[in-house]
């Protein structure tokens, strides 16, 4: 959020999903039902704090809330936690362009003027709606002199006001404001919820996907809805609309799951050709071979967790599918060889001449620890 509402930029390819999906009631976010819970029991009961706290990390919703909760409160149906989104103050506050919903970027207004002006106003009565509603962000970068400022304010604020402050950051929060503050940490969204609400999405915008596609992009959005609506508009752009796994990997120019498990296989299968192949398609499609040693480890570690706690499924779907295969074509010791020879090559991997022989190094001496058929070492064979 910034000073200017964002519908007054001009539009960023990256921006368009992220807007057009802002969710316009508190039944269409996703997650954070313990605040949507409270805040919809305070609205019923018509009993508001007058100063909320939301922290959480990027993109999750802090704004998003703060808006419903404006609207909510100026609907001109009544103070309601359901909006009618129809009448003039819901939607002019959906369009950021409501007088009484006052956005403030703490960080581009961190100074004390801006925060005395801002609070000399407060004592005036909303313009066109029943609450002043202050939606203060990244309060957390305020000069001490603003919080100090606000801090009068926020002790006795007149009964038309009700300030709605964010902040990623709340460890800098001063705590004489923590304490004036109902405070609620918006959670990181789970990459399941991630997956679904971009399913909903997607199949609404009729853009064609894959689903294996989305739990990759859910993977590298981290927790972050707005991440992943970013992701996904570039992934439209850059697929064409045709949102495939192998899009999504070339555009993030992440280490492949596919990859991964083509490795794997080719160990148990014994297939040392194939594991020479599969580096040198690592190195044309420029992966990091150091973040791979780390993919590998992983799904080791899970396949090792698996042997022994077979419900130990991990949360992402590619490398929970390939645990439940391989988990019962390796021998445990087999697997916890390889592990630590993962783990030791990855140290070394800056001293191999290049990348992708070090890496190629670490899997040709997976193979040769690999156990024959017959169940001694090729190693030990020769
Ligand atoms: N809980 C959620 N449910 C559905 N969509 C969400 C949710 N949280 C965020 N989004 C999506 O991400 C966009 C940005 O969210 P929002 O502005 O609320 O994030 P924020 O937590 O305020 O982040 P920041 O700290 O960066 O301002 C929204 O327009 C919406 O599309
Ligand atoms: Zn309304």
């Amino acid at each position: 959020m910034s000073l200017f509402d964002e519908d007054d930029l001009p539009q960023t390819h990256s921006q368009v999903l992220a807007r057009k999906w802002r969710p316009r009631d508190f039944a269409s976010l996703v997650g954070q039902a313990h605040v949507v819970k409270a805040l919809t029991h305070a609205l019923t009961e018509k009993r508001l704090h007058h100063a909320y706290l939301f922290t959480g990390t990027r993109g999750v919703g802090k704004t998003t809330i703060a808006r419903i909760l404006a609207k909510s409160l100026n609907c001109e149906m009544g103070i309601t936690p359901t909006p009618c989104n129809k009448c003039q103050a819901c939607m002019e506050i959906d369009a950021g362009r409501f007088v009484d919903l006052l956005e403030i970027d703490a960080a581009s207004n961190t100074g004390v003027d801006d925060m005395r002006s801002l609070i000399e106003n407060a004592v005036y009565m909303p313009t066109a709606g029943r609450y002043k509603v202050y939606l203060i962000d990244e309060v957390h970068m305020l000069s001490k002199s603003a919080f100090n400022a606000l801090l009068k304010t926020l002790e006795e604020p007149p009964a038309h006001v009700l300030f709605i402050l964010a902040t990623t950051d709340p460890q800098k929060i001063l705590p004489t404001v923590l304490s004036r503050c109902l405070q609620f940490n918006l959670k990181q969204m789970p990459p399941a919820d991630i997956v679904a609400h971009l399913t909903h999405i997607l199949e609404a915008e009729k853009v064609v996907f894959e689903p294996a596609a989305l739990h990759m992009i859910a993977k590298g959005a981290q927790g972050s809805m707005r991440d992943a609506l970013s992701l996904t508009d570039q992934a439209i752009a850059f697929s064409s609309s045709n949102v495939s796994l192998t899009a999504i990997q070339d555009m993030l120019g992440t280490t492949d799951g596919a990859q991964i498990e083509a490795i794997l296989r080719a160990l148990v299968q014994k297939d040392g050709a194939k594991l020479v192949e599969l580096a040198e398609q690592m190195t044309q499609r420029s992966t990091s071979f150091y973040d791979a040693t780390l993919e590998l480890a992983q799904a080791l570690y899970r396949i090792s967790l698996a042997q022994v706690v077979p419900d130990a499924k991990p949360d992402d779907y590619q490398l929970a599918q390939l645990v439940t295969e391989l988990a019962p074509q390796m021998g445990a010791d087999e697997v916890q060889l390889y592990y630590s020879i993962v783990t030791a090559s990855r140290e070394q991997l800056h001293l191999a001449p290049d990348a992708q022989a070090g890496f190629t190094m670490m899997l040709l001496r997976l193979l040769a620890f690999s156990p024959a058929k017959d169940g001694v070492s090729p190693a030990k064979k020769s």
